[in-house]
């Protein structure tokens, strides 16, 4: 029976870009303009990311709406409850990279419940590698739009996040003090900087750790 429920006009639309592209400003006005028309509207964003607090989704210029902070997408209709998800229409999801079941919640969400999904997330992470589901859902899109920056270094047009720090790990949560928006040319110098900086890091802990096991 659950598969004859039948598509009530779903749809899926996706905003991707570097950070500081303008990916949740888009999503608020959006989420916000069908709210204006009389829908109603639910904004998801992941619990990872607690540096606004977790009851409103924050853009880099300080607009905000309420929403729902969540360490998944499934726990979504139980939070809300059964009655309150049946009656929304539009779900906006930002951070998207951060929900590994993006691709099965947008599936259903569009084609089973006839929900508008609104996604926001990072194409790429800082490394420019595909990051988390985001990329996944492209197939199931009504709409994918890429957004860019501008690069802090020359103000030319940024396609890319640059790291400012020498962390690897891939999920690391910041704003301007970790990351930079970067063209082209100046993602490949940063990187070359960076990697240098670690390089020295690296052989200066050696150092240290030699010295320690040296000392009597
Ligand atoms: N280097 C930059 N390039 C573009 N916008 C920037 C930059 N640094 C800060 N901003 C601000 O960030 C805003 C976008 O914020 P936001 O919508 O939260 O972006 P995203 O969700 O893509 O990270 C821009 O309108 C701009 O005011
Ligand atoms: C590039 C990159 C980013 N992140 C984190 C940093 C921020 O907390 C979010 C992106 O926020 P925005 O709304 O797009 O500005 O993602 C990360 O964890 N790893 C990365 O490589």
């Amino acid at each position: 029976m659950e598969a004859l429920r039948s598509t009530r006009g779903g749809e899926v639309h996706v905003i991707v870009g570097p950070m500081f592209a303008g990916k949740t400003t888009a999503l608020l006005r959006r989420v916000q303009s069908e709210s204006d028309n009389g829908r109603n509207v639910a904004i998801i964003k992941s619990d990872k990311d607690s540096r606004y607090g977790l009851d409103s989704i924050v853009t880099h210029d300080g607009a905000k709406l309420p929403c729902w902070a969540l360490p998944d997408l499934s726990s979504f209709r139980q939070k809300i409850g059964k009655d309150a998800y049946n009656k929304i229409d539009v779900i906006g999801i930002d951070e998207a990279q951060f929900f590994e079941d993006l691709y099965d919640f947008c599936c259903n969400a569009a084609d089973y419940d006839g929900k508008t999904v609104i996604v926001a997330g990072l194409d790429g992470d800082y490394l420019r590698r595909r990051f988390g589901s985001v990329l996944d859902i492209i197939p199931l899109a009504d709409s994918v739009t890429k957004l860019t920056a501008r690069c802090e270094i020359c103000g030319k047009r940024a396609l890319f996040t640059l790291r400012k720090t020498t962390e690897t790990k891939t999920e690391l949560i910041g704003g301007a003090d970790v990351y930079m928006p970067v063209c082209r040319q100046h993602y490949v110098n940063g990187q070359v900087a960076i990697e240098a900086a670690r390089t020295v890091l690296e052989s200066k802990k050696v150092e240290r750790d030699i010295c320690v096991e040296a000392a009597p």
